[in-house]
């Protein structure tokens, strides 16, 4: 569950998730409701509405925001809803004859005018019991729906396009005039889920209790589920031998390509086929056309029986299959292709024996055999799909990790006919052969034991197909050129160190990144958006830390599998030294080998999922499973990825309008402090911010522009070198103005002409002396206002005098002192030189290099003294 998109949380949390979180809603299905209601407006006229199977209540939601003031709106559910203004709910099982009278008591003598049913069973169990469940709920639902709707109401309900829906859209036909199937847009498609609107509810006096008895209206599927039989066209071909009276219909549609009832096959591929059962199941006729065949029908054994068996497959019973089957036995030994029975000829004694066996039990024992052996052939491709698997990826690791250093390809093209310059496969062959590569042998053979497949070199020879042999040539390839460009950011790194800068501002703007509205810009503008960021990872890193718990195979997954802000690591250079710009063909495989991050990266691709598995880890199998089960318990996160779409937008525990984790908000804070303290730092970013101030565009908007074309791009699997190139010219285009970037440049513009720390800090300073200063002056001033032996001219003066002092302190310009160089005129005089006036002071030319020479001298003879 939840494996087949991962539903790496891209496919979930999609446009409705984000949409009913910003309104408020509690789940995405709100939005089926609001566009099945757009589309026949069954709400809006309603004044009494019952919803059941309405946790956690996204409909209840829509239902009260949309019918009119005052109406009844009853929910109930198996689990709690918390409670929602106007509306009346409660915890039942609407199977049950309590929630009947639960919601009678609620109604008294009110009807309906809108019954919703949107019941998904908690899944678990085999998808078709688990389709044949959600039937049974509709069915409830709509037992509850004809005692409550008054005449001309409408029920809508959720069904599954199982085997079951035709049967359920014929009893609705039977009690409402206009009956309808929708799939609404924000039902995902991958959904097997259809909403079915019945209106004009007839309100027969009388309803046949067979209308609503799922033992009548399923009756075939449930034959077919209780027996042996789940529905796969194997198993159908199997049971139409083995139980021919019952004829099964093709509930699950036709296979691929085959659409056709009438079925000939040539007698001789029954007679030749590993699989006579399921021929005898699904062919309507056996044909005599070759010559071989038509010799066949001169045997004595062929009877005029068997011919007419051949004829008309559909018609025959148990017993007619069998002597078809006895037939072909008797055939087959005949034609010698039985060895088995065949040896037995020459054994007197042993044909006594096989005289003895009754009929029926060799039929059983022929059974058994196929059985077998068609079991064991399929164990055994397995092993051998799995050993090819395991073998490329040992191959393709090594050739990633390890420098190719000892000019293979001259050695090779010397030996001639190696065209391929990196032909890695050859070369490694040609090392097999001279025994360099025995460690790997050895490997080989440990991991074949391990299994217990006796596999020799030669079967490792033949496993080395040409398509293998080519898949391996270009992961090769790939991987040198990985390795290449490693390399070569590398030396870029070496040489720019500009470039480790944009690297680790690229890295962090990954990391920021939120792939919806479009990078920085979204970033910038919009901070609920970025709760939403933060929301999604969380959630990402929760379902990681479930698999973490339950399965070893969604470790992996969450290593390696897509994430929000994909980051790839680049191997750590400073770990290993500088790295090798070749890889090695030849490595140790004894010691552990850290898996390189390039190795990683390839090895996350579709192609190797359940390699680990596969080998043999039943334990990690079984885990699997467990989890499987536990996934399918979680009912409000995984059960819509099966059958049904219904999705809880996660809720905080006190506000039903806040959604997202309290843990988020830090991070939120973060970001929110970044953008106070920054501001918009991208022209995009402040072109989206005016649209939105100058109400051009909606948060809604741009929440839609968001998933476009590269909003879901998947990196997985995708070279560095590819995945660089695509950062800088495959992304979304969003268009700037004018004013944005007029209002970037001015702020930019704004901040080169703030001074820098220093200086404000002191002109800070002396603004603060100046003030207190000021102050000073003022206490002056007004003790000498407070002296009474003092005309008051004479006070005027003196707090003139004073408050002058007090501030021009600070402003006292500082008295200049000229400096005259002893030298020309001034040379040797005495006293004030001529001509100068003021504060003077007489320098010597040489002066300044003679002081600093004593002091260098003065500094050495202090070292020398010490020393
Ligand atoms: C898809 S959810 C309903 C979502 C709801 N329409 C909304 O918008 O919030 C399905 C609900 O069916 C409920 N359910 C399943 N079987 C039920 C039963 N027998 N009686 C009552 N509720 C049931 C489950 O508890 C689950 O909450």
């Amino acid at each position: 569950m939840g494996k087949a998109q991962k539903k790496t949380g891209k496919g979930r949390l999609d446009k409705y998730y984000k949409l009913a979180k910003e309104q408020g809603y509690r789940a995405r299905s709100a939005f089926k409701l609001i566009q099945l209601n757009k589309k026949y407006s069954f709400l809006e006229s309603a004044r009494c509405c019952i919803d059941l199977c309405a946790a956690p209540g996204g409909w209840l939601q829509v239902a009260s925001k949309y019918m009119p003031q005052n109406s009844v709106i009853v929910g109930v559910d198996l689990v709690p809803i918390k409670p929602i203004p106007r509306v009346v709910t409660f915890a039942s099982d609407i199977t049950t004859p309590q929630c009947r009278q639960l919601i009678r008591q609620e109604l008294k003598d009110w009807r309906a005018d809108v019954v919703l049913h949107d019941g998904a069973p908690n899944v678990g169990t085999a998808w078709i019991q688990d389709a044949y469940s959600q039937s049974e709920l509709v069915l409830m639902s709509l037992k509850l729906a004809v005692e409550f709707l008054v005449k001309g109401g409408t029920f809508v309900t959720k069904v599954f396009r199982s085997a079951d829906y035709n049967n359920l859209i014929w009893v609705f036909n039977q009690l409402f005039a206009k009956v309808e199937a929708t799939k609404p847009p924000s039902s995902r498609n991958v959904s097997a889920e259809i909403f079915v609107v019945c209106r004009e509810f007839l309100a027969p006096k009388h309803i046949d209790p067979k209308f609503l008895d799922p033992r009548h209206v399923f009756k075939d599927l449930a034959a077919s589920v209780s027996g042996t039989d789940k529905g796969t066209s194997a198993n159908n071909a199997q049971a139409n031998v083995f139980q021919p009276e019952k004829k099964r219909r093709k509930r699950d549609g036709y296979d691929e390509g085959d659409y056709t009832l009438f079925k000939a096959l040539p007698v001789s591929e029954f007679v030749r086929s590993s699989d006579p059962i399921s021929a005898l199941g699904t062919v309507s006729k056996m044909t005599f056309l070759t010559e071989e065949e038509k010799e066949w029908l001169k045997l004595d054994i062929t009877t005029g029986d068997v011919k007419a068996n051949c004829d008309d497959l559909k018609v025959l019973g148990k017993g007619d299959f069998k002597a078809l089957l006895k037939w072909r036995l008797a055939l087959r030994e005949e034609l010698g292709i039985d060895n088995k029975t065949k040896n037995t000829e020459d054994v007197t004694e042993t044909v006594e024996v096989v005289e003895e066996v009754d009929e029926e039990e060799q039929i059983q024992e022929e059974l058994e055999r196929l059985k077998a052996e068609a079991a064991a052939r399929a164990k055994r491709e397995r092993r051998r799909a799995n050993e090819i698997k395991t073998r490329t990826i040992q191959r393709m690791q090594q050739n990633m990790t390890a420098p190719l250093d000892i000019g293979l390809e001259q050695h090779d093209a010397s030996l001639g006919g190696q065209d391929d310059f990196f032909d890695l496969g050859g070369a490694e062959k040609g090392l097999r052969k001279r025994g360099g590569l025995s460690k790997l042998g050895d490997r080989d053979n440990l991991e074949s034991s391990d299994e217990g497949d006796a596999s020799d070199e030669d079967e490792d020879e033949s496993v080395l197909d040409s398509e293998e042999e080519r898949a391996r040539k270009v992961a090769g390839l790939e991987a040198e050129m990985d390795g290449m460009y490693e390399a070569y950011r590398d030396r870029l790194r070496e040489r720019d160190a500009k470039f480790k800068v944009k690297e680790s501002r690229q890295k962090n703007a990954e990391r920021e990144e939120w792939h919806g509205i479009g990078g920085d810009a979204a970033d910038d503008v919009d901070t609920e958006s970025d709760e939403e960021e933060g929301g999604w990872d969380k959630m990402e890193a929760a379902k990681g830390e479930n698999d973490d718990s339950s399965s070893d195979d969604s470790d992996s997954d969450d290593e390696e599998g897509p994430r929000p802000s994909l980051k790839r690591h680049r191997p750590d250079s400073t770990s290993t030294g500088r790295p090798s710009k070749r890889p090695k063909l030849v490595a140790d495989l004894r010691a552990p080998q850290p898996t390189s991050q390039a190795a990683k990266l390839w090895f996350s691709q579709d192609l190797f999922a359940g390699v680990d598995d596969d080998i043999g880890d039943e334990e990690a199998m079984s885990a699997e499973e467990a989890s499987g089960d536990e996934d399918s318990a979680e009912m409000d996160v995984d059960q819509d990825d099966q059958d049904d779409d219904f999705e809880i937008v996660k809720a905080a525990e006190d506000d039903d309008a806040d959604m997202w984790d309290v843990e988020d908000e830090d991070e939120d804070q973060v970001k929110r402090e970044k953008i106070k303290k920054h501001g918009l730092t991208t022209a995009e970013a402040v072109t989206l911010a005016q649209q939105l101030v100058n109400r051009q565009t909606t948060k809604t908007q741009l929440i839609n522009d968001g998933f476009n074309r590269y909003s879901l791009n998947s990196r997985e699997g995708l070279p560095q070198w590819f995945l660089d190139e695509e950062s800088k010219h495959y992304k979304p285009n969003i268009p700037i103005t004018k004013e944005a970037v007029a209002a970037l440049r001015a702020k930019q513009r704004a901040l080169d002409a703030r001074p820098i720390k220093k200086v404000a800090e002191a002109k800070a300073r002396k603004k603060f002396k100046a003030a207190q200063r000021l102050e000073k002056a003022m206490k002056k001033a007004e003790g000498v206002n407070a002296t009474t032996d003092m005309s008051e001219r004479e006070k005027a003066q003196q707090i003139e005098k004073v408050m002058r002092k007090g501030l021009s302190a600070g402003n006292k310009a500082k008295k200049e002192v000229k400096v005259v160089v002893a030298k020309g005129a001034h040379k040797g005089v005495k006293g004030r030189p001529r001509g100068v006036k003021g504060r003077y002071t007489m320098v010597d030319a040489r002066m300044r290099k003679e002081v600093r020479a004593k002091k260098r001298v003065e500094k050495a003879n202090k070292k020398r003294r010490r020393a």
